[in-house]
């Protein structure tokens, strides 16, 4: 029997440190960019809201489709290890590109801060997009599975664990990267003329792809590679071809059932290629429900109310869910999951993804008793049969108003009736009403006729302050803005000559009454929700794979996640509900619903060492003892070849 001694560090194989770090700087790279994607889509490339998100969108899809062909050239090609570092280049191009189109020098021919040639600058930073959801889709099921690869088949423990490690890495990664680009971006930065810093926030993202690329290449010595064993996903293919085909040849009761569809494959196949994809089939076929959960999961944002919480701006709000996971993972690990074990209940894994399922669920249920507080602080809205009208009196007296035919209104001198506006609870916006004779303008807005109004503006909360010019007069006020909140501005015509100190505020919506506090349950649990289920998802999906097909488990896992952002934007298109707690009661159903078919999937799922079985069919084969001796003699040849390579000890006991 032979034992393989490799490089190890507290029951660890050193490799695996690459490997983390690698993943930490990829994460760093790939969250770090998208935190200013939409800024930059928004207030670089000038797209409005609706193109920007649906291209957001229709990016993060993409990047959760490239792992299916990762897989496939990892499992049949080219190897895990080749795989990640051709694909980690691919990616790297990608990130520098898609840096290189933020510099708004580049086509800025007339210096006047904004680039001339859009056109350009969108093509490049597709080009980058694509590369990078290439690069980035492609490798990540070969690290995760290339990780598990290092571990022996004595090392399960050590292999968990690492799987949470790996967990924790990426969410670290994400945390500093979130909050980090950010800040680059509100930098001022150019060759010609000053404007927000892109550049900065995409190269920085950048440079960690290539230390990442780098990382993983010094850590080359040290790998346990395994070579792909020709090009399997074809072979699956035909396979699956065949039986279906020798199947239905044989569809006439007259011959004799068989266990498997799959065993139609029989009369051609390989015994182990048949087992090889009734385990793999039988993992995928338990995956159907699961996008559902990432169709909640990331809706999360949509549920988070209070972008203020903890003092931070919605860019920030995105780092609250790593803090979390950085916070819950080792909780989870250490104290929960053991005492639970301790209790004599086998907590498997499939009943962790259930129980993740149903954390989910609740944090949305959560969301909409806050959503139900939330909507009985605001005022009634007309209904469909009837209007609001808003009236503002710039006039120096009180005025009367009638309406035929007999309702009046009394406004005093720069007040207003009535307010109309609904928006979303999280922003903060307020409109000015000129009463000055002249145009104005206001800082960050445009110029306002005498008599005229500005459309409602988004502002941040907190004390904000406000420059009005006209020629050379000017005067500054500021104010101070609660969540939620709506105000007008009402500009008389004495504004210069008392300094500012005559402009009126009317409060048109109350800041926001109901506590912060509320929305954070909603975020631990969907956080508890996503330990139990995404960490335990990535374990299982190794565990349960055959050699040959690791990477293909892995990306069917992350297809999983795809599925479930492709339900998102038909979710977004269909429309929503009236009432905003009720659509978040019906996604929270739907889960309930999903998670109890998954359960009783699960309970008729065998969970298999997918080596064992490998063993048992060869066997069965009659490969042993002679013809598996030669096969496990011919791989411990290739294998101490690369071992003696790699400088890496090996025992024979
Ligand atoms: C940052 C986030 N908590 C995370 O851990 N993301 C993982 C899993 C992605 C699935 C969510 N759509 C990652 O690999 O980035």
């Amino acid at each position: 029997m032979l034992v393989y001694l490799t490089a190890e560090c507290c029951g660890y194989p050193i490799s695996i440190f690459f490997i983390v770090v690698n993943e930490f700087c990829e994460r760093f790279s790939y969250y770090g960019m998208r935190a200013v994607l939409v800024l930059y889509f928004r207030y670089f490339l000038l797209w409005d809201d609706d193109l920007a998100t649906s291209i957001y969108h229709a990016f993060v899809a993409l990047c959760y489709l490239t792992p299916i062909l990762g897989a496939i050239i990892a499992d049949s090609w080219l190897g895990k290890f080749k795989t990640i570092i051709y694909l980690s280049i691919v990616y790297a191009i990608g990130q520098v590109t898609m840096a290189i189109s933020t510099i708004h020098d580049i086509t800025d021919a007339n210096r006047d801060g904004t680039p001339d040639n859009f056109t350009f600058h969108i093509a490049l930073s597709m080009l980058g997009l694509i590369l990078i959801a290439l690069g980035t889709g492609g490798i990540k099921p070969c690290v995760a599975a290339f990780g598990g690869d290092q571990f022996q088949e004595h090392q399960s423990r050590q292999l968990n664990t690492f799987f949470s490690v790996f967990y924790l890495c990426i969410n670290a990664g994400s945390l500093l990267s979130t909050l980090i680009t950010p800040v680059l971006r509100a930098q001022e930065c150019g060759i010609h003329t000053q404007q927000q810093c892109y550049p900065l926030a995409f190269g920085v993202p950048a440079v960690l792809m290539v230390i990442s690329l780098v990382v993983f290449i010094a850590g080359s010595g040290m790998y346990v590679k395994t070579d792909p064993e020709g090009n399997i996903m074809w072979s699956v293919c035909k396979c699956i071809g065949f039986a279906i085909k020798n199947r239905f040849r044989h569809r006439s009761s007259s011959y004799p059932k068989r266990e498997h569809w799959m065993d139609w494959a029989n009369e051609k196949y390989d015994k182990l290629l048949i087992a090889q994809i009734k385990m793999v089939l039988k993992v995928l076929f338990l995956y159907i429900p699961l996008p559902m959960f990432w169709t909640l999961f990331d809706q999360k944002v949509s549920i988070c109310h209070f972008s203020g919480l903890l003092g931070g701006l919605p860019d920030q709000m995105q780092t609250v869910n790593p803090i979390l996971i950085l916070t819950l993972v080792p909780i989870m690990d250490r104290l929960i999951f053991p005492l639970i074990q301790k209790c004599g209940l086998n907590f498997s894994p499939l009943k962790r993804m259930t129980v993740g399922m149903l954390f989910a669920a609740m944090a949305f249920v959560s969301a909409a008793l806050v959503q139900i507080e939330i909507d009985k602080t605001l005022p009634n809205f007309p209904s469909s049969s009837e209007s609001q009208l808003k009236v503002v009196n710039t006039y120096s007296t009180t005025l009367n108003v009638t309406i035929s035919p007999n309702e009046h209104l009394l406004i005093e001198s720069f007040g207003v009736q009535l307010h109309t506006s609904k928006h979303t609870y999280s922003t903060i916006s307020c409109m000015f009403v000129n009463g000055y004779t002249a145009d104005l303008n206001i800082t960050n807005l445009d110029s306002i006729e005498p008599s005229a109004t500005t459309n409602y503006t988004l502002v941040n909360q907190g004390k904000r302050d406000f420059v009005l010019r006209h020629g050379e007069q000017w005067c500054e006020f500021s104010r101070k803005f609660g969540f939620g909140a709506s105000y007008t501005f009402l500009i008389p015509s004495t504004v210069f000559s008392d300094d500012c100190e005559s402009i009126t505020e009317v409060e048109d919506m109350k800041p926001n009454s109901v506590h912060m506090a509320l929305q954070i349950p909603q975020y631990f649990l969907i956080t508890t929700g996503e330990v139990m289920f995404s960490v335990t998802g990535l374990q299982f999906s190794y565990s349960q794979a055959p050699k040959n097909m690791k990477s293909v488990l892995q990306a069917g896992w992350l297809c999983t996640n795809a599925v479930g952002n492709i339900i998102v934007l038909i979710v977004a298109e269909l429309g929503k509900l009236p009432k905003q707690w009720a659509e978040y009661l019906l996604f929270a159903s739907l889960l309930v619903a999903v998670s109890i078919i998954f359960s009783i999937m699960a309970y008729f799922y065998t969970y298999i060492d997918p080596a064992e079985i490998e063993a048992q069919v060869r066997k069965e084969q009659g490969l042993e003892p002679e013809e598996m001796e030669k096969e496990t003699l011919e791989m411990e040849e290739k294998d101490e070849d690369q071992k003696n390579e790699q400088g890496v000890k090996q025992t024979k006991i």
